[in-house]
């Protein structure tokens, strides 16, 4: 079983790698044992001016031996570090694309985000597998030397963990908003990137750099934040570490003095106490220095573990091709006080066109994103029952579209159309075939998402939601994206959200919805 702190932390594979670190340093701590004995004893012999060559060799022996091990531990730290990593961001980047890239959450996490956990895996983890096994044999070792010594360690170990307790839980809430603000800024930027053919165009894009400003001033203050914690916690725990040293130390020469203890005892103590508390010391210093990896991880796993909106949703499969029923659909944002969508009923007859339409705010893309299966648990709240949606036969066309590919033909075509030809003479983009998707104009944009929705019909696809797709293009595309929304009366049911008087013309039934407060 994997402790809690390391839950969702380790892929299987690497759980085994944990247990080699714990091997290594449990060879390591042997090998401190081993140097301290030697130079113990090697430095008596020397006092009573007897030959230490061999304890000092085998003290020697024991130092190289131990450089070794710290070495290994290393790389295999590294090689645990870029295993899981890999493994995260696969996942990560896995999901962003099942989501049409539309949670920029996740694509911030599986670039710049996850590299936060380099200082997690490489420092943390070992640190922590290192003051499991070492401080015990170490200890054990003291307590078959002087058991009074044993006693003070046993007594002041505790105090490190509990100043790293107490400073973790003093800074763990400004961790978490560090965090939030770098994801604040990464909304801000994918928003602006979405929008700023909009701002352009009507002349507020400069406005954009002051609000730029101020988030990136406020992710730097955070993070200066959380570095200084960091280093004032290793001044802290550094502090509590040699006092502890200290004590065993007055209490050593106190009795050497009166001859209750003897030498090489008291030295081969001396040498092994201060390496008893740094591992807790490294751990403390580590668990800091990787908390944007702890909560990299976090929000990694609240990414990853978040359930589709239908999921949510109970649906029933019922007759493919019979229109789409939804039955008391509420949707709750959890940022937005009152549902942003409550107790919706709609019934949309197979092979016609319902209109989505009310004021700006009253729910039309969330009613098609939590349809469309868009809507994650950590995004909304959903409840209610649709039906006559089914997940591979569905088109959905959010309101910013994107495209992967670097030509017109083989976007279509990854869309599963077999004649790209004919879909854009549809649109009006005949002989774009080659050209990148990157040249289009906003409005060709989106004409050339209209007609990824047509090859998705043409391939089977039963439900189609469009979400303003005539929102900011110009008129002449404005008439080809009726027509193709006009094509695909009776060949699939669709919902359509938008204000676009001309479009709300062609439906053959209208959904007017209310804000809702
Ligand atoms: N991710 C979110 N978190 C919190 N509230 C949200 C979120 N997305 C939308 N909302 C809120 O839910 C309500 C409905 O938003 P929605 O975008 O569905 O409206 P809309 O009718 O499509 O608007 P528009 O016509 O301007 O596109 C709004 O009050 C909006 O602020």
């Amino acid at each position: 079983m994997k402790p809690a702190l390391l839950r969702g932390a380790l892929p299987g594979k690497a759980m085994s790698g944990l247990y080699l670190l714990g091997v290594l340093n449990a060879f390591k701590a042997a090998t401190m044992v081993a140097f301290a004995g030697g130079l113990a004893a090697a430095s008596l012999e020397l006092i009573h001016g007897q030959n230490a060559s061999g304890n000092l060799l085998l003290a020697a022996v024991a130092a190289v031996l131990r450089g070794l091990a710290v070495w290994a531990v290393a790389v295999l730290a590294q090689r645990i570090a870029l295993g899981a990593k890999e493994a995260l961001r696969a996942e990560l980047v896995e999901r962003w694309m099942d989501d049409g890239g539309a949670e920029p959450a996740a694509a911030v996490l599986a670039t710049r985000g996850l590299d936060a956990l380099d200082g997690y895996y490489t420092q943390f983890l070992p640190a922590l597998v290192s003051a499991a096994t070492v401080p015990l044999i170490l200890g054990l070792r003291i307590l078959s030397a002087d058991w009074v010594s044993a006693l003070i360690v046993l007594l002041t170990v505790p105090l490190i963990p509990l100043f790293m307790a107490l400073i973790g839980w003093h800074i763990q809430q400004k961790v978490s908003e560090a965090s939030g603000a770098l994801l604040r800024l990464s909304h801000h930027l994918a928003e602006l990137a979405r929008g700023l053919p909009v701002l352009i165009g009507v002349g507020r894009a400069a406005e954009q750099r002051a609000a730029l400003r101020e988030l990136g001033q406020e992710y730097r203050s955070r993070t200066m934040l959380t570095l200084r914690t960091a280093f004032l916690s290793a001044l802290a725990l550094e502090l509590a570490a040699t006092l502890s040293v200290a004590v065993v130390a007055v209490f050593i020469g106190v009795r050497l003095v009166y001859g209750q203890l003897g030498l090489e005892t008291g030295l081969l103590v001396l040498i092994l106490v201060a390496d008893c508390y740094l591992p807790l010391r490294e751990v403390g210093t580590a668990f800091h220095a990787s908390d944007d990896g702890r909560e990299a991880m976090r929000r990694a796993r609240l990414v990853l573990d978040a359930e589709r909106g239908r999921g949510v949703l109970s649906t029933e499969q019922s007759h493919p091709g019979g229109g789409v029923q939804v039955s008391g659909l509420s949707v709750h944002y959890p940022q937005r006080r009152g549902a942003a969508i409550s107790e919706l009923n709609l019934s949309v007859e197979p092979g016609t066109i319902c209109a989505v339409s009310g004021p700006s705010g009253c729910g039309k893309s969330t009613l098609l994103a939590a349809l469309a299966g868009q809507l994650t648990s950590n995004q909304a709240e959903l409840s209610g029952t649709v039906s006559g949606i089914d997940p591979d036969r569905l088109s959905w066309l959010s309101q910013q579209p994107g495209s992967t590919e670097t030509t017109v033909a083989a976007e279509l075509q990854l869309w599963g159309a077999e004649q790209p030809t004919v879909l854009l003479d549809a649109v009006g983009l005949s002989g774009r075939e080659g050209q990148h998707p990157a040249s289009l104009s906003p409005g060709q944009l989106r004409r050339l998402a209209l007609a990824r929705v047509l090859a998705r019909v043409e391939s089977g696809a039963q439900v189609v939601l469009l979400d303003e797709p005539t929102a900011h293009v110009d008129a002449e595309s404005a008439r080809w994206i009726e027509q193709a929304v006009l094509s695909l009366r009776s060949r699939a049911t669709v919902l359509l959200a938008s204000h676009d008087r001309r479009l709300l013309a062609l439906a053959d039934q209208h959904l007017e919805l209310e804000l809702t407060k």
